[in-house]
């Protein structure tokens, strides 16, 4: 569905120095893409052009002059949206989850022939969810046990989530930087699963329960203590001003980008 014209300065929001960014949102009806729809409209520099989801056709973003697309869209189809964008000279702001190294290879090289084209992917959008990963990183060299729980809608298609997968691998990067020693477990037997999965070496818990939208513990414990970092997605809209921050930057930082963490001044 187009929703409107392309790139132009906007008389309420932009002018000459600050042109309104036009923007596409791929999974437009989904539960993220709805609120980023609504963000986007609302904001003075953004404007909707495109809403896609299942069944539209892509070729509409093009039509529309989108100079950025927002995908929360699901695992299966984020690849071929985001060749779509980058053979197009699209830039692409992605929430989508279900990057692993070998797809972050495969849009490295697709973007070698885009120069740029940026391209920015982020497990979480959230400033809270953002903190908790830094905080949780932070804490892991001083603790002999660190465990992530994530806890999630039903609905959700990956398991573990985005966020818990870089939660993890952050925390194992901290550690091995610090010389850590291997986390304790006198685990010899149990049923599989029980233990949750490896990632990188920590251990990480999946909960799926209706009526949780989006929840993260990191549990950190050493002798005589530990430390529970929490953070709570309660509503979608806590994404929202986050994916804004990454389409007013995406058009320079042609590339990949992995995370927000870069583009927000957190030092
Ligand atoms: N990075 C972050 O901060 C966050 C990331 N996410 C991630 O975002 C993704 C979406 O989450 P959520 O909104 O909850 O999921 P939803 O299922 O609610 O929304 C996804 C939407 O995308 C649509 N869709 C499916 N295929 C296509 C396609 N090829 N083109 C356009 N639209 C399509 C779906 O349609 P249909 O239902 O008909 O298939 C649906 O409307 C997930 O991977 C989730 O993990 C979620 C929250 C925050
Ligand atoms: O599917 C979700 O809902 C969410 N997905 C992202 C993830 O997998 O980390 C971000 C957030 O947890 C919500």
């Amino acid at each position: 569905m187009s929703t409107g014209g392309g790139t132009q300065d906007r008389d309420q929001g932009g002018t000459q120095d600050e042109p309104v960014v036009a923007v596409g949102v791929l999974g437009a009806r989904g539960k993220v893409g709805a609120e980023v729809c609504r963000a986007v409209e609302a904001a003075p520099d953004t404007e909707l052009v495109a809403a896609v989801d299942a069944g539209d056709d892509v070729a509409e973003l093009v039509r529309a002059g989108a100079q950025v697309v927002v995908d929360f869209t699901h695992p299966d189809v984020v690849m071929d949206n985001l060749r779509f964008c980058i053979e197009h000279g699209i830039h692409a702001v992605v929430g989508t989850t279900g990057f692993d190294q070998g797809r972050l290879d495969q849009l490295e090289a697709w973007l070698a022939d885009a120069p740029g084209v940026g391209v920015l992917i982020a497990p979480n959008f959230s400033i809270g969810a953002i903190l908790m990963m830094r905080f949780a990183a932070q804490a892991a060299p001083f603790f002999e046990s660190v465990e992530v729980v994530e806890l999630h809608h039903p609905s959700k298609a990956d398991a573990p989530s985005g966020t818990a997968g870089r939660t993890a691998e952050l925390i194992a990067a901290a550690r091995r930087e610090a010389g850590s020693a291997p986390m304790p477990d006198a685990t010899s037997t149990g049923l599989d699963g029980a233990r949750g999965a490896d990632v990188d070496g920590v251990r990480v818990h999946s909960l799926r329960v209706r009526g949780l939208v989006a929840h993260q513990e990191v549990l950190l414990g050493t002798a005589g203590e530990t430390l529970t970092i929490r953070h709570d997605s309660l509503d979608r809209v806590s994404f929202t001003p986050g994916v804004l921050v990454g389409v007013r930057a995406v058009a320079s930082r042609p590339g990949l980008t992995v995370g927000l963490e870069d583009l927000l001044d957190l030092d």
